[in-house]
């Protein structure tokens, strides 16, 4: 996969250089190339933004910078043979960022980041990208930040694990499903390690029992009771199976 980023604050992204998706680039897996955006400015200030028509707060960003920043980067990406690029839009007024999104994401070969700042861009640029890709305007949650890149580190990240070979023979993304009924929808239960006991704190004794059909059974109870207390709304998502009673523990 190509990730590109075109941002007026380059050194945000340096996060993508370590741990997990610095791995996957230097496994080869991700390939990721950040623009400053202020390259494609050419007055003595490096002007991005301009007063809103129609009046009111903060500034929006221009159309020329941006566009001349990615017909530069679709065409290099082109020339290095990527192919079939989205567009992704951090902005507070997005589709919800969610896991099945994350899914849609990792499975296509080009992300191209638009992280904005300011009162956000000038809607034309969308308009006009969207006539020769797909564009994706996404929200990672209902709170309002200053800017974007925050949200395509969130965004990379989420991704980037889900790609083949990033997490290792772990793959642990893939536990989000188990027999019987599924862990989809669920949020994760508690986990333990060692020490067995610590401050007088012990080991759910199942843990400990080697029984790995009691131990999945107690991993969805836990779920289920962790989805129940803080998600309710996901709980009419879930597969019926997970509720399945006949296996539960006698
Ligand atoms: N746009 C906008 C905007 C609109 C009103 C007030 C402040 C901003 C700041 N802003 C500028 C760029 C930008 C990008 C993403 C977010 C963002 C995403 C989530 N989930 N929360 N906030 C905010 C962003």
């Amino acid at each position: 996969m190509r990730l590109d980023v075109v941002t007026i604050f380059p050194e945000y992204l340096e996060p993508l250089d370590v741990s997990l998706v610095g791995k996957a680039r230097a496994r080869g897996r991700l390939d990721v190339h950040v623009h400053d955006l202020r390259a494609w400015t050419y007055d003595r200030h490096h002007t991005v933004d301009d007063t809103p028509y129609g009046g009111g707060p903060g500034m929006v960003m221009m159309t020329e910078p941006w566009g001349e920043a990615l017909d530069t980067v679709l065409a290099d990406g082109y020339e290095a043979g990527s192919h079939e690029p989205a567009l992704i839009v951090p902005t507070p007024s997005g589709r919800p960022f969610t896991q099945e999104m994350a899914v849609e994401l990792s499975e296509r070969p080009w992300l191209v980041f638009t992280p904005a700042r300011y009162e956000g861009i000038d809607r034309r640029v969308f308009d006009e990208y969207a006539t020769r890709m797909p564009v994706y305007e996404v929200s990672i949650g209902d709170y309002v930040l200053a800017g974007g890149e925050a949200a395509v580190l969130v965004i990379t990240e989420a991704v980037a694990r889900l790609l083949p070979g990033v997490l290792g023979n772990a793959e642990s993304h893939r536990d989000d499903s188990f027999a019987p009924g599924t862990m989809a929808n669920l949020l994760e239960g508690p986990v333990y390690t060692k020490p067995p006991r610590w401050r007088g704190r012990e080991i759910p004794e199942v843990l400990l029992s080697g029984h790995h059909g009691k131990i999945a059974r107690w991993r969805r109870d836990e779920a289920l009771k962790r989805t129940t207390a803080v998600r309710p709304d996901l709980i009419e998502r879930c597969d019926p199976k997970a509720f399945d009673k006949k296996d539960r523990e006698t």
